[in-house]
């Protein structure tokens, strides 16, 4: 029997830390790295941060819009790390965000979810704006496969807070609505649903019993710091993963330096945490 994604989290976490990396190859990073901006390019950035931070941190993730940016060969080099990151026991989470009605939301659950999808990861992102129920189809087979569906509830942009803090007849936001599907869920079956919770501002949600990661991106480039963890999420940071993209990759190009960022931001993550 597989087990559960939170499971699978819970133990990468305890051996590596709870950092979550991500590899974010924009067109300026690629830059300052001595790199042309294509998929040759894009593919030594990706190499050489997954040599780096493969044997050091617990979870991944890359951001798929920059593969995609490069049309079948930038997606060619996201295959390829997802199979080195596999290989080198780190989690993935693919950061598409995808989200559409049932049948559609299947196609996508395939892709990123399914046994034999050679663009398969651990968990990927979701957005629930369709309607929290459309990505069922993800949910099943992220049960069936021991895999995690992360949906968005409170992002880490200024923008999001309007939407996201709506609430509704009862005062409950729709990030709180979201939350409390996710927990409903993860009580009930494998804990397969994660939730985005940005780490750049109070969030305002009740994440007791959420039973699944939540991953926090918004560490180092848009703000956030080791020490905001805690007050930011409070008692609810057993699965929290505070993620961090450019801070990490600015390190480059030389791999031993983005190995020591990763490394040296983790162990800030963890005593800020203790
Ligand atoms: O609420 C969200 C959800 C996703 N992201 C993604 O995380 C990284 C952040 O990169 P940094 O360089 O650490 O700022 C990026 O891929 C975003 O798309 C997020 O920032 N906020």
């Amino acid at each position: 029997m597989t087990a559960d994604f939170a499971t699978r989290v819970a133990d990468a976490v305890a051996r590596r830390g709870r950092l979550c990396v991500g590899i974010d190859p924009h067109a300026q990073l690629l830059a300052s790295w001595g790199l042309t901006d294509d998929a040759a390019g894009v593919r030594a950035f990706t190499e050489t941060v997954v040599a780096a931070i493969g044997p050091h941190i617990a979870v991944a993730k890359p951001q798929v819009a920059f593969y995609e940016r490069h049309g079948s060969r930038g997606v060619a080099v996201l295959e390829d790390a997802l199979t080195s990151l596999r290989e080198a026991g780190v989690l993935v989470i693919a950061d598409a965000k995808r989200g559409d009605i049932g049948s559609t939301m299947a196609a996508y659950a395939d892709t990123w979810l399914g046994d034999a999808s050679p663009l398969r990861a651990d968990a990927v992102t979701a957005s629930p704006y369709l309607g929290v129920g459309s990505l069922d189809p993800a949910v099943e087979l992220a049960d069936a496969t021991g895999r995690g569906v992360v949906v968005l509830a409170r992002t880490s942009n200024p923008e999001g807070g309007g939407l996201q803090t709506a609430t509704d007849a009862a005062g409950r936001t729709v990030a709180q609505s979201v939350v409390d599907a996710a927990a409903r869920h993860n009580a009930d079956g494998p804990a397969s649903i994660g939730l985005v919770v940005g780490a750049t501002r109070d969030h305002g949600l009740d994440l007791t019993g959420v039973g699944g990661p939540v991953l926090a991106p918004g560490l180092g480039a848009q703000g956030a710091t080791p020490d905001d963890l805690a007050r930011v999420f409070r008692g609810a940071t057993d699965l929290l993963l505070p993620s961090a993209s450019r801070q990490v990759l600015a390190a480059g190009p030389d791999g031993a330096a983005v190995a020591a960022a990763a490394q040296r931001l983790r162990d800030e993550v963890e005593t800020a945490l203790s």
